[in-house]
């Protein structure tokens, strides 16, 4: 690196640090970010004299945004220095054994969202600021308050800053990003910019309603005597903070890799995202001597996790036909490593993603692989296109049987019933586990059964013979013969097995249960209000099931005749009671889990929903009883305590 590289470098860092901390829309990776500020830090180390006074190593953050009040810190707020490996870990021990040798060490996770200073005055919250520059935040009190697990009063009333991170859980992440795909909206890239944007709004309202999480990490200003952080921070949690999973105090090299390894492997079974490991010296006296940099505490290292975010291309965007026609775009990406996985596949989710993120051909994008999901793009950088992306055309053929397709808009369906895809994939359905768990018909044989022309659909599955498969290339006797046994033991399944293996659209494993239970073979004479009034069964399901059995009479009389599912045995009729006929809704703590109450209610002849409705007879609510109490109570139904249930059925069994 020049000084010109050096100066065009600093640029880039100071664009993508905006984009990040004041957009909250990053355009490129946190690796390839710290790889060029790397980068930039080795030259300033060789060229003292030129280190620009715009370098990120000089600064914490970014500017502040304009739209908000600014607000001080009372002491300042800082960054972290980052190791990336065991080699990395040493040099920073020796660095700092040789500040102090007689240390040991606090380790906790590095939560990846955005960091946040409060401010306590006798006990009351007062102030709430993001970090900023370290020195000027935004003051965000009012959004602040809107978290719950900052308590706007403590039992500490001397002055005190608490600082932590603001992070929204994964699931909650999933959440608000499937209700924006629905609205229309774009989604966020990931839950740290989620967080970080969700706490930088101008309307507080909508702060609240994302339920963000606020876990303490440390203090800024304090009047404490704690020797050791890790006694301060146990006052921190004592004073209602969240404690934050994991944290451990230790000693020397092999205890901190020892911890590290443990919360890499496990990094995907917290409820949120974690970059990394913080390591701080826990003496606290020792943490004063060793002071900062113009950035980063000398006495703490984040120890970063391999990255689970990569820049790759698209390659081609290839089509899925699934066993209801469904048509679904899968991207094919560069093979790219992603922590030790070769990722080559990502999802697309269907063509309106596609049209909303404009994902064209040769595009760089932003995939992401965390835990066992299918990785994802989560961001096209459009400003990296150099004219040779081709934007993409939706398909109007069948990429497997080559018929028109159906455009519904954010769905195209194969309409062909007799197209392969369909036909293989239905197969597959019908014998896979929660149906009627046939061994020995993966997606090899059941194409091979399919163009061979033996097969055609499920019914033929069944006519199939030993001579007939011998016939084929590839069947030898054992294996025709393993198959024969295992088509001949799926007769006599069980009634809820033989529904959901007819592949109902709508219709999984819970609704044919429900249905086999309340129904039984007669399912396919039910009327729709007979189906709606079934717990959990809503209009389209009910819809989907009528329409089924109507295109299908012939064929699920032919298979049931052929399969001979087992009749649901009819429960025996309860003794007459309160709950005799009536719906009923648990919630809250009671004496015993609600499984098994509700398996009480339900032989006294209740069916218990999982929702207060109009429908709903009675609420029975325990301890901490939440907004189904408020939305019965609201509605008119009758409320009951456990006990009150139990004497009710007491009274009259
Ligand atoms: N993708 C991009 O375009 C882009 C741009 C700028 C910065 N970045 C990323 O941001 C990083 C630099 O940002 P930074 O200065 O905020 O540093 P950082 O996020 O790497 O580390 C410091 C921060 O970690 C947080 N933190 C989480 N858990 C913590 C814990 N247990 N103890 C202490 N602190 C904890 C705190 O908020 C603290 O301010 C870069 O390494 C890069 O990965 C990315
Ligand atoms: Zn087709």
């Amino acid at each position: 690196m020049n000084l010109e590289d050096y100066k065009k470098a600093v640029e880039q860092l100071n664009l993508y640090s905006h984009h990040y901390y004041v957009l909250d829309d990053p355009i490129t990776t946190d690796e390839v970010y710290d790889k060029l500020y790397h980068e930039v830090v080795r030259f300033e180390e060789n060229n003292k004299n030129a280190v620009l006074y715009s370098s990120p190593s000089q600064r914490v953050g970014d500017a502040v945004s304009s739209g908000f009040t600014k607000a001080s810190h009372l002491s300042r707020m800082w960054s972290l220095e980052d190791i990336f490996d065991s080699e990395g870990l040493e040099k920073w021990l020796t660095k700092t054994y040789k500040l102090d040798s007689n240390i040991s060490f606090y380790c906790e996770p590095k939560f990846d969202g955005a960091s946040l200073n409060l401010v306590y005055e006798n006990g009351e919250l007062v102030q709430g600021i993001t970090r900023g520059d370290g020195s000027v935040g935004e003051l965000i009190t009012q959004n602040v308050k809107t978290i719950r697990s900052i308590p706007l009063t403590i039992a500490h009333k001397e002055r005190i800053e608490i600082r932590g991170e603001v992070v929204i859980f994964k699931d909650e992440f999933d959440k608000i990003n499937e209700a924006r795909l629905k609205a229309g909206e774009a989604v966020f890239a990931n839950p740290r910019n989620a967080a970080a944007g969700s706490l930088r709004q101008l309307d507080s309202s909508i702060t609240a309603s994302r339920n963000l999480v606020f876990l303490p990490y440390g203090v800024g200003e304090d009047s404490l005597e704690y020797k050791l952080l890790s006694d301060k921070m146990a006052y921190i949690y004592e004073l209602g903070f969240r404690k934050p999973p994991a944290s451990s105090t230790c000693k020397g090299y092999d205890e901190i890799e020892a911890i590290y390894e443990v919360m890499k492997n496990d990094r995907d079974s917290y409820p949120m995202m974690l970059d990394g490991m913080v390591i701080k010296v826990n003496e606290i006296a020792s943490q004063i001597d060793m002071g900062y940099t113009v950035k980063n505490p000398r006495f703490s290292v984040a120890y970063k996790f391999p990255a689970v975010e990569k820049i790759t291309t698209i390659r081609a965007i290839v089509l899925q036909v699934g066993r209801s026609g469904a048509v679904t775009p899968v991207a094919q990406v560069e093979p790219t490593d992603i922590d030790g996985v070769v990722v080559e596949r990502a999802t697309l989710h269907n063509f309106d993603e596609i049209d909303r993120k404009d994902i064209r051909l040769n595009d760089k994008v932003i995939i992401l692989r965390s835990g066992d999901v299918i990785p994802k793009i989560i961001k096209v950088l459009t400003h990296e296109r150099d004219g040779s992306e081709v934007p993409y055309e939706r398909p109007t053929l069948c990429p497997v049987c080559d018929s028109e397709l159906l455009d519904e808009g954010v769905l195209l369906k194969c309409q062909n019933l007799e197209c392969e895809a369909r036909v293989v994939n239905s197969i597959i359905y019908f014998a896979s586990k929660p149906c009627l768990n046939i061994d020995g018909l993966g997606n090899k044989i059941v194409e091979a059964l399919f163009v061979s022309g033996l097969v055609k659909s499920v019914v033929d599955l069944f006519d199939l013979t030993l001579d007939k498969l011998l016939a084929l290339e590839g069947f030898k006797e054992k294996k025709s013969q393993n198959l024969l046994n295992s088509l001949e033991a799926a007769k006599g399944c069980d009634y809820w097995r033989f529904i959901n293996s007819l592949g109902i659209e709508h219709v999984g494993e819970v609704a044919s249960k429900t249905l086999s239970e309340n129904f039984g073979s007669s399912f396919i004479d039910a009327t729709k209000e007979e189906i709606v009034a079934c717990d959990g069964i809503g209009e389209e399901m009910a819809e989907s099931v009528l329409e089924f059995v109507r295109v299908n009479r012939e064929t699920i009389l032919n298979l049931q005749e052929i399969l001979k599912p087992l009749e649901p045995v009819q429960k025996a009729e309860a003794v007459e009671n309160p709950f005799k006929g009536k719906t009923a809704v648990l919630t809250g703590t009671m004496s015993e889990s609600r499984g098994a109450i509700k398996e009480m209610l339900e032989e006294f002849g209740a069916k218990v929903s999982g929702s207060v409705s109009k429908k709903t007879d009675f609420l029975i609510y325990g301890e901490d009883a939440g907004s189904k109490y408020d939305k019965a109570m609201s509605l008119g139904v009758e409320c009951l305590t456990e006990d009150e249930m139990r004497s009710k059925i007491s009274e009259n069994a």
